[in-house]
């Protein structure tokens, strides 16, 4: 079997509040192989958001292993976390935080641009991966002349831009009908596996986690 792409080990992170400690991560063991999209299912406050902003680097304050790539985070500077970051990661969230000033493809270019790429190889690849979401006649389209559904599309894309080993996915078609949530979740799941990436993806709908290789359950704390 091969080499997991993410493992964590012992994930803890707890807040305080008004002099009270809320664990809201108490001990997270969860290993991710390369290529598996994994659902992470939870009520409202259960700590989905927590465990994503962990895995993906964007916040210290935790205790635990978290290892990407073969990669142990814990012990890198916050450059290296940086780099490990935009090297192996995408990001997608609930509402897509385009940039609104920047059409379609640019906001699909520019984290490529970031990554050093070349412009005619980030422009091309902005379009290929619009174009597989359907997204061909919107290219040049600023965010506020996209409907919802397409603006998530232009989010999935932003975040496959760079060939990442993982997708972290919040609640990424929570801001969707249920239709286009479907549609959407749909085309995302096929980019991913096409692209042979490995996805988290957090949500609270049962209906949509079933779609995905593999379902764990954050309960107290603690996954099941
Ligand atoms: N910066 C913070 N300071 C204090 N408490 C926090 C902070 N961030 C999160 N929490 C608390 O941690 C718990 C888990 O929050 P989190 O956002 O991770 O849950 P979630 O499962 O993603 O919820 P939702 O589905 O509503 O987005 C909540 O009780 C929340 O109030």
């Amino acid at each position: 079997m091969s080499d997991p792409f993410v493992r964590l080990a012992g994930l803890k992170r707890s807040f305080s509040q008004g002099g009270e400690t809320i664990e809201v991560l108490r001990g997270i063991d969860l290993v991710i192989r390369p290529g598996e999209i994994v659902a992470l299912l939870g009520p409202s406050g259960s700590g989905k958001s927590t465990m994503l902003q962990a895995v993906g680097l964007l916040e210290g304050g935790f205790t635990g292993q978290i290892a990407i790539a073969g990669i142990e985070a814990s012990a890198l500077s916050a450059d290296a976390r940086t780099t490990l970051r935009r090297d192996h990661l995408g990001f997608v969230y609930q509402f897509h935080h385009l940039l609104p000033d920047f059409n379609a493809t640019e906001n699909v270019v520019l984290p490529q641009l970031v990554a050093g790429k070349p412009a005619a190889e980030a422009k091309a690849r902005a379009e290929e991966l619009l174009t597989a979401l359907g997204l061909a006649h919107r290219l040049t389209h600023r965010p506020s002349q996209l409907s919802g559904g397409e603006q998530q599309r232009v989010a999935v894309a932003r975040a496959l831009a760079n060939r990442p080993g993982l997708v972290l996915a919040d609640e990424p078609t929570g801001n969707l009908d249920e239709a286009t949530a479907d549609k959407v979740l749909e085309e995302f799941l096929k980019l991913v596996r096409g692209e042979g990436s490995s996805a988290l993806v957090a949500t609270h709908n049962e209906r949509l986690a079933l779609r995905m290789d593999r379902v764990v359950r954050l309960h107290e704390g603690l996954l099941a």
